[in-house]
């Protein structure tokens, strides 16, 4: 494993669900961190935290079962990542709070949730790192939107950004522009994949087999954001480059068009990323009330 700041550090991710699961296996599988010192917590599914142990050789306990074992993970990391959804939120960083302390560093990847609302419950003046990855972080080629606590030392900023790069590109922003970044990237694998089983299901309906329209899908999708990257080329012009005048891409894209599809993809990401914002106002009103 090659040394980084990573390497020597013990990191829990509390609530072991799928962005665990992509953040843990890209760690694993890029060699950044070392599996036996990653630890897993759920507040169930025992059978979930064991394929975690087996597949990646990370530690790993329920809250349920091993209380001590929670306990003793959450004390001892270096990095602790909130990875609940956002209504176990209230419940899970009351539970944190008497094992967290101002040495470590506190990285959330909760849609919504923003850095006052954590450490109003905290009040112990841990740095916060607020992140939105995406599931693509499995393979190494996540998206994740970062903005950091202003206690956030340079040396944990760049832990988080060491921690997030390692699983794909890190773009630093503003905190009121996480919820946007949420609609946008956060969510956005869910669109393309939508995209890719309603162009599968239509090959099939045109006589394909399934596995040749899912085969040229997948590369179809592959190709046009290698593409777009490759060659830094404005995704209008490459698309312009595909449409022959009068040819078959001009009468899908008008077919597309008159059905107001780019409006629909723009106000798809704009509703995702209002729909973050009400969630962080339901954990921020949550916690107020089991605060008082
Ligand atoms: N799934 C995704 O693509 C992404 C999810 N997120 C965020 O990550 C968070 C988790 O999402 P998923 O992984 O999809 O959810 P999930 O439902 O797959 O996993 C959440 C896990 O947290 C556990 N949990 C709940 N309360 C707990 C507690 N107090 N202590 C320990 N474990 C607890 C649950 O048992 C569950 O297994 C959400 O807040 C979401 O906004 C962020 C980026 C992408
Ligand atoms: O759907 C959700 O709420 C989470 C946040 C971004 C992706 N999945």
């Amino acid at each position: 494993m090659a040394s980084n700041r990573l390497s020597a550090k013990k990191i829990a991710f509390v609530g072991a669900g799928s962005i665990t699961e992509a953040i843990v296996r890209g760690l694993v599988e890029q060699k950044i961190a070392r599996p036996d010192f990653l630890f897993a917590l759920n507040r169930s599914s025992r059978e979930k935290l064991d394929a975690m142990k087996r597949q990646y050789g990370i530690q790993a306990c329920t809250l349920e079962e091993e209380r001590e074992c929670y306990e003793a993970y959450i004390r001892e990391a270096d990095v602790v990542v909130m990875a609940m959804k956002p209504k176990d939120v209230g419940g899970a960083v009351h539970a944190l709070k008497p094992f967290l302390n101002a040495n470590q560093l506190l990285i959330s990847v909760v849609a919504g949730l923003s850095i006052d609302t954590v450490a109003r419950i905290l009040l112990n003046g841990m740095p916060i790192v607020r992140t939105m990855p995406n599931t693509s972080s499995t393979i190494g080629l996540g998206a994740t939107g970062m903005s950091f606590s202003q206690e956030a030392s340079a040396e944990q900023q760049a832990i988080a950004l060491e921690m997030f790069q390692a699983i794909g590109e890190v773009s630093v922003v503003a905190e009121d522009q996480l919820d946007m970044v949420t609609g946008l990237s956060g969510s956005g694998p869910a669109y393309i994949y939508y995209m890719m089983e309603a162009m599968i299901k239509a090959g099939v309906q045109g006589g394909l087999t399934f596995q040749d329209a899912h085969s040229l899908t997948v590369q179809t999708v592959l190709g046009a954001a290698s593409m777009v990257k490759a060659t830094k080329e404005d995704p209008a012009e490459l698309r312009r480059k595909v449409t022959s005048p009068n040819g078959t891409t001009q009468a899908a894209l008008e077919l597309m068009n008159d059905n107001g599809f780019a409006e629909i993809v723009e106000r798809a990401v704009l509703r995702a990323s209002e729909r973050a914002r009400e969630l962080g106002d339901m954990i921020s009103s949550d916690v107020a009330n089991k605060t008082t």
